[in-house]
Parts: structure tokens; C-alpha cells; sequence
């Protein structure tokens, strides 16, 4: 099955992907470390040095550069999905679009702790990116995990049940 997360910042899309692989042997990919391989510099920069447009035009091509691996989970960048192509290129390709659903106070709480760049939420707040994204996420995705104030180890649970369940269902 063909996995990606989408979710807001801070929802924990890296940390519940790479979990996830650990413990399903699924391959593991990152559309914020594919753009840091192929521009060589950290996503911070790029948004810095370059602006969103570019960004996000470097994200739908690291999005499509990712190899076509039955059994793998995409962990995406939080603003993937504003971008309409690659919007359309997720709807396509994928076999479980799965939203980590995150209240803004969590969010808050783990960005604050959290010491990735993350220069959009500098610039306009997190509600703000909350507002305009919402609807996106859930018009996009096929299922959601609420993931406040769940371990990490029960979320990754979740998602393998979710997984099973599907692969039961084919
Ligand atoms: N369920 C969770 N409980 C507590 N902290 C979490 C949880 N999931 C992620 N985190 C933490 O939140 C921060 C952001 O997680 P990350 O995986 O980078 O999110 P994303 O990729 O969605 O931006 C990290 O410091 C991570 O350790
Ligand atoms: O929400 C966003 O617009 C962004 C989220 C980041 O990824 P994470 O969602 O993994 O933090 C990264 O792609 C970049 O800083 C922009
Ligand atoms: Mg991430």
C-alpha cells in the first residue's frame, strides 16, 4: 500500500512515518529531505533565500521524484497541499491519504519545543495557516488519526490497524 501524511506542521508526520517504516519495514520518504538532497540546503533556507513559490514548485517536483514502491509512507511538508499539482498528484498516486488531525495548542506546545526552521509560521500565524488549510486536508484525505495527547508509539498503533484493516478489506 501506498501511504502519505499530511497534516499541519507540528502534527508529527516525519516522526510518525519514520516510526511507522521502523516497525512495518515500508520504505520511508521525506518531501522535505528529498528537496534538501536534490537543492542541498535545509528547507528554512530555501523558503528564506527563494520564497513559498519556489518552494513549493520544488516540493511537486521532489513529490514526483519519489520511486513508485508498493509498500511505502511519504511523510509530506505541512504546505504541500496548496500547491494544485501536487494536490492532484497525492489524489492520484496514493492509496491512503491519511490527515494527522492536531489542535492548534498542540501544535503549538511541540513547534515550541521543536528545533526545526520553519520560516512560514514566523511570518503568518498558525491559526492563519490552520484557517486556509483545513478544509484542504479533509477534502484530500481518506481517513484522519487525532493525535493530541496520544503517545507516538499509539499513533503509529492506529495507523497499522488502519493498514490492516484496508489490506483486509482489498
Ligand atoms: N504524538 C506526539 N507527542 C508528542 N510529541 C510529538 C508527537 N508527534 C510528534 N511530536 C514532536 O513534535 C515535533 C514535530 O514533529 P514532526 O514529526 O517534525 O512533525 P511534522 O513533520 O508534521 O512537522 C517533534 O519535536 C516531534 O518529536
Ligand atoms: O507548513 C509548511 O508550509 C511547511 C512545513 C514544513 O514541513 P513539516 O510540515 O514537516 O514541518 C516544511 O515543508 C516547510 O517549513 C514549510
Ligand atoms: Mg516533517
Amino acid at each position: 500500500m501506498k501511504i502519505i501524511l499530511i497534516g499541519m506542521p507540528g502534527s508529527g508526520k516525519t516522526t510518525i512515518a519514520t516510526e511507522f517504516a521502523q516497525q512495518s519495514g515500508y520504505a520511508f520518504f521525506d518531501t522535505d529531505l528529498i528537496i534538501e538532497e536534490q537543492l542541498k540546503q535545509q528547507t528554512g533556507d530555501v523558503l528564506l533565500n527563494h520564497g513559498e513559490l519556489f518552494f513549493r514548485q520544488a516540493e511537486c517536483h521532489a513529490l514526483k521524484s519519489i520511486p513508485d514502491i508498493s509498500d511505502s509512507i511519504v511523510a509530506s511538508g505541512g504546505g504541500i497541499i496548496v500547491h494544485p499539482d501536487s494536490f492532484q498528484y497525492i489524489k492520484d498516486n496514493f492509496d491512503l491519504i491519511l490527515y494527522l488531525d492536531t489542535s492548534l495548542e498542540v501544535l503549538v506546545e511541540r513547534l515550541d519545543s521543536d528545533n526545526k526552521i520553519r520560516p512560514l509560521l514566523n511570518k503568518s500565524s498558525l491559526d492563519e495557516l490552520m484557517e486556509k488549510r483545513l478544509s484542504m486536508y479533509e477534502d484530500l484525505s481518506h481517513a484522519s488519526i487525532k493525535t493530541d495527547r496520544k503517545m507516538k508509539s499509539e499513533i503509529v498503533n492506529e495507523l497499522l490497524r488502519l493498514v490492516r484493516r484496508d489490506l483486509a478489506d482489498e
